[in-house]
């Protein structure tokens, strides 16, 4: 990807080149790890680095309404695995024919594999009822939180750490593994560990699930649904979908046998 500032649109607070380059490559060669997990132990001041980035997350009206569980027990981390493993078979049962073959044969959690989760949750009440920038749009602080989750993630990759976000729980079955009140929300459970490898595409790309959508198909103009192929920006985007891609293959190599 060219990442070469627009002389006339740069300035004194763009990042050098190779900072520059090293967010891109962070975004691009993220993933979602299953199956991956190495029992390596992660250092503190690792797990304080990504958590710190966790906490500078942008937060509605400032209210900062996550915490984070961390859970290293084998007992609760087994507890956690019942609980999804109930709702799986109920998920499974949701897709039909092929689609359903597909799905059983996917792994969607390495919850005992990975050496730690961490439960990032969202307490709606932090700072009172009524919040700033959140009065009509009762979720941001939700959203919130999940800022707070896509900061840890990105982080831990810069660190070589994988990260799994696993959702497929009964909400008030999680809260009971984890001994969370029933006010407070469970955004995200993250499998977090150091892994063999990186994936250079989504798994549920790679087994067949979901294609990556074209970007230039998802952008409109001014109006919903105003799609315009002759915007100049259009071509810029194709090509960078191409080069991000590029950046996730480099990233990922060298791939083990499977
Ligand atoms: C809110 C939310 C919830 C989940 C996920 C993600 C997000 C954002 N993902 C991971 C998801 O499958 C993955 O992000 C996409 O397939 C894209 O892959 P990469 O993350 O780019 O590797 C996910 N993966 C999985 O195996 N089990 C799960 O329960 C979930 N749940």
């Amino acid at each position: 990807m060219q990442t070469t500032p627009v002389s006339d649109t740069s300035d004194i607070h763009t990042f050098s080149q190779e900072a520059r380059d090293a967010i891109y490559h962070t975004i691009f060669s993220r993933r979602d790890v299953r199956s991956q997990f190495l029992p390596t132990t992660i250092d503190d001041a690792v797990l304080s680095r990504i958590l710190t980035a966790a906490h500078f997350a942008p937060s509605v009206g400032f209210m900062q309404p996550w915490n984070f569980l961390l859970i290293k027990s084998e007992e609760i981390k087994t507890r956690v695995q019942q609980a999804y493993i109930s709702a799986n078979a109920e998920a499974m049962t949701m897709f039909e024919g092929e689609k359903r073959n597909t799905y059983q044969q996917l792994k969607l959690e390495g919850i005992r594999d990975a050496p730690i989760g961490i439960c990032i949750t969202c307490d709606r009440e932090r700072t009172g009822s009524v919040v700033l920038g959140r009065t009509h749009m009762k979720t941001m602080d939700l959203y919130s939180s999940v800022c707070a989750v896509q900061n840890l993630w990105l982080a831990a990759r810069a660190e070589g750490l994988g990260v799994g976000w696993v959702s497929i729980f009964h909400e008030h079955e999680l809260q009971a593994a984890l001994g969370i009140p029933e006010h407070i929300v469970p955004i995200a459970y993250l499998c977090v560990g150091y892994v063999s490898h990186f994936y250079p595409k989504p798994e549920l790309e790679t087994k067949g699930w979901l294609p990556r959508l074209p970007i230039e198909e998802l952008v409109y103009f001014d109006q919903w649904g105003n799609a315009d192929p002759n915007q100049p920006l259009i071509a810029h985007l194709q090509r960078d979908q191409m080069a991000a891609q590029d950046i996730a293959n480099r990233a990922a190599m060298p791939l083990p046998k499977e």
